[in-house]
């Protein structure tokens, strides 16, 4: 069966907001814990609460859940959580982001976030055997002067943070709009990211690259609108983090069945495939794989090049990158089928 195969493939996830893995029972725990209201009942209330027309009306219930992390173990319950389920479904590799803005504009702080969150991740590599890094998100619908505020807190955790990503509110937020803080990011080391052409045009994703010198795009399903840039992407091999569920529930898609997934790969694309907020879009890892085989009728050999390309656009050390293709390949070469095109 297509989901034990699924199963079977190590994975990496390279799109992942950590609030964005906020299951309304652990939301429920730590609202009581921490004495805040939450505006729902139960668990059900809230899931039912889950139904989005666009990016912005699942915003902005995804910062109201944010709300009630406060203290260091929220944020250490709430990855671990996150990393408890990800080893179930056999991911290997975590490059996950997180929000500061949206904890610090309320008065919690940088310590406590990433402390959470770090201490989190260091317990899943040395029990779960999942390797990590930790990408710091600016938010987009705030100012330049926020993020640079955000970078100069994240530099007593230069050690902690390998890259920088921008998120949130895309449309009239370009990336122009923070040219000059990844600039400085750039300068001191860290690797850079951003959503681009989620719902913002395919001249988001150019911005991206020309402009924010990004080694991976965020989505980027909106660059088969310009033929230019999809040749450009494929010579560069530049790896898009593609979300399924996300784009269906946000309404990128009508239809898993329009996903832009395959046509990216036939137009020799790096696309990988993530969960990006999976307690808010119905499903993690392997759910997402398993949804856009079934709409798109992808093959095993599909499936197992979407999982080659998670490794070959993570940032783990060549080595370990060719471990995991080849463990991939031999899973491969042990199908009945042999050669699994069918
Ligand atoms: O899919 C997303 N897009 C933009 N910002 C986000 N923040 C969490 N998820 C997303
Ligand atoms: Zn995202």
């Amino acid at each position: 069966m297509l989901k034990d195969f699924i199963q079977s493939l190590p994975k990496a996830e390279l799109h992942l907001h950590i609030e964005g893995s906020f299951e309304p029972e652990l939301m429920f725990e730590i609202a009581k814990r921490n004495n805040v209201s939450i505006p729902f009942n139960s668990v059900e209330e809230v899931k039912a609460a889950y139904k989005f027309n666009n990016l912005q009306e699942f915003l902005d219930i995804y910062y109201a859940g944010a709300n009630v992390l406060i203290e260091e173990k929220d944020f250490y319950d709430l990855t671990w959580a996150y990393l408890a389920k990800v080893a179930s479904e056999n991911v290997k590799h975590v490059e996950i982001f997180f929000d500061p803005q949206t904890h610090t504009d309320r008065g919690v702080p940088f310590k406590k976030v990433i402390t959470g969150i770090y201490k989190a991740l260091e317990r899943g590599e040395s029990e779960l055997g999942i390797s990590f890094k930790l990408i710091m998100s600016f938010l987009r619908h705030l100012s330049e002067e926020s993020a640079f505020k955000t970078l100069e807190e994240a530099m007593p955790y230069r050690d902690w943070i390998s890259g920088v990503g921008l998120d949130s509110s895309e449309l009239g937020n370009p990336p122009s709009k923070f040219e000059r803080v990844f600039a400085e990011a750039n300068k001191r080391g860290f690797k850079l990211v951003a959503h681009a052409g989620e719902e913002g045009p395919a001249d988001y994703i150019w911005e991206a690259l020309d402009l924010l010198k990004v080694v991976r795009i965020d989505h980027g399903n909106r660059c088969l609108d310009d033929t230019d840039l999809v040749t450009r992407l494929a010579n560069e091999q530049m790896p898009l983090t593609i979300c399924p569920l996300s784009n269906l529930e946000l309404k990128v898609v009508k239809d898993l069945k329009n996903h832009p997934l395959k046509k990216l790969m036939n137009k020799g694309l790096l696309a990988t495939i993530h969960s990006d907020d999976p307690a808010y879009f119905g499903g993690y890892m392997n759910a997402n794989y398993l949804a856009v085989a079934d709409a798109l009728n992808l093959s095993e050999a599909d499936l197992a090049q979407l999982a080659k390309n998670s490794f070959t656009a993570s940032w783990l050390p060549d080595t370990e990158k060719h471990r995991y293709l080849e463990e991939i390949d031999s899973i491969v070469r042990k199908r009945p089928m042999g050669n699994t095109d069918v």
